[in-house]
């Protein structure tokens, strides 16, 4: 096992199942296509400050996830987020106050995974796009055709369309990822130099173009000006306007957002806009992670269990529990 064992990804699923296998002794290498780690954690540097475009908050019911959650909140990566928080339907706003706990990685969302990474190995930049089994070890191909290897295993934590290409050594895991359907979301954040003469800071729509929206200073640890908000459209308008260019995007939900916010909403002052295509599985799964221990090749993420950051994390520990099992 000295031989270094790959994960391809470095979202919370993949950071999930490296840190597991390094506290138990074993070395790591991440890859992954971005400039840095998060995936759908990340958070976007712009004019307006840092952005979180993806995971807005998240929330800890399972026993092991919330004693991490309380480590990583110790350690000062998290605080809880305590939004005044509304619901907006067919088209009534109304205060939707509850007793859930949410949290968010301070001073932006991608703390978590950047602590999270510390000082494993990690190849940015580097879309693998071909896995494969020599005569004796794992090797990686990426877009540039380089290789990298030899590796004793591989986990794969990205989105279940993008595993599916990867697994093909292993056909029923390829069957069982390219099952996966995963909705697309379109995020946009609008920044205002005025702030905006309203007293929500989160709300769930409903009957609307859009699904959630935050407002950025509400979350602990960010700057209070300008007053940016960060609009999600729902998956059902995403898909419809899948190809849209994104000032239009822009346009349209920030007209939604004037409509249901109450207050008067002016030409932003910044905006932009992204697409997530692989934003949430349509659906909820039960299988932990998807492993062929014979073989070594593992693939975790957050479709194989519920579409949150939670679920990716469980994933991940669970690819790395049965790695570990079948290692000794
Ligand atoms: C808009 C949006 C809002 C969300 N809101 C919430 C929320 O409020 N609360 C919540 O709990 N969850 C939320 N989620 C879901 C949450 O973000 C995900 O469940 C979680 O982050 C998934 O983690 P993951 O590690 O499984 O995958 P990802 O975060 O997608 O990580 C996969 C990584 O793999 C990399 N990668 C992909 N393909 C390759 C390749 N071929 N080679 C190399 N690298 C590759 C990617 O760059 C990425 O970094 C939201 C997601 C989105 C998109
Ligand atoms: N936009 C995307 O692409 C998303 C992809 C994946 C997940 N997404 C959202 O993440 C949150 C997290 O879900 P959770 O951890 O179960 O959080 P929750 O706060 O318990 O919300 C779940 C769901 O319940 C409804 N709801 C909760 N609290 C209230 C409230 N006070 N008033 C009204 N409605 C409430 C609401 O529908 C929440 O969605 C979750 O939002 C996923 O959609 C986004």
């Amino acid at each position: 096992m000295n031989t270094p064992i790959a994960i391809i990804g470095s979202g919370i699923a993949g950071l999930s199942a490296a840190t597991a296998l390094t506290a138990a002794g074993l070395h790591v290498q991440l890859f992954d296509k971005g400039r840095g780690s998060g995936g759908r954690m990340a958070s976007k540097r712009s004019d307006a400050g840092d952005l979180d475009l993806g995971a807005q908050y998240f929330t800890a019911r399972d026993r092991h996830f919330v004693e991490a959650v309380q480590q990583w909140q110790a350690n000062g990566w998290l605080a809880e987020w305590k939004p005044a928080l509304y619901q907006s339907q067919g088209g009534q706003l109304s205060p939707s106050p509850d007793t859930q706990l949410r949290f968010v990685g301070v001073p932006r969302m991608s703390a978590l995974t950047r602590n999270l990474l510390g000082e494993l190995p990690v190849t940015f930049a580097c879309r693998i796009t071909e896995v494969f089994h020599g005569e004796q070890h794992w090797h990686l191909v990426d877009a540039d055709g380089q290789s990298h290897g030899p590796f004793s295993r591989v986990i794969i934590a990205i989105p279940a369309p993008q595993a599916a290409a990867l697994l093909s050594a292993a056909p029923k895991l390829a069957a069982t990822a390219a099952s996966v359907a995963m909705d697309p979301v379109w995020s946009v954040a609008l920044a205002f130099a005025k702030p905006l003469a309203t007293p929500v800071e989160g709300c769930f729509v409903q009957d609307s173009p859009l699904d959630w929206l935050a407002r950025n200073r509400s979350k602990p640890g960010r700057s209070a000006s300008p007053d940016t908000w960060v609009l999600h459209a729902s998956s059902a308008w995403s898909r419809q306007h899948l190809d849209l260019p994104r000032e239009a995007v822009i346009e349209q939900l920030r007209c939604a957002f004037a409509e249901l916010i109450g207050c008067a909403v002016p030409e932003a002052d910044f905006s932009l806009a992204h697409r997530w295509l692989y934003a949430r599985p349509a659906q909820a799964h039960q299988w932990g992670a998807l492993a062929d221990a014979d073989l070594g090749l593992y693939a975790c993420g957050d479709w194989c269990l519920s579409g949150r950051v939670e679920g990716a994390w469980l994933s991940g520990q669970e690819a790395a529990r049965r790695l570990l099992e079948h290692a000794v």
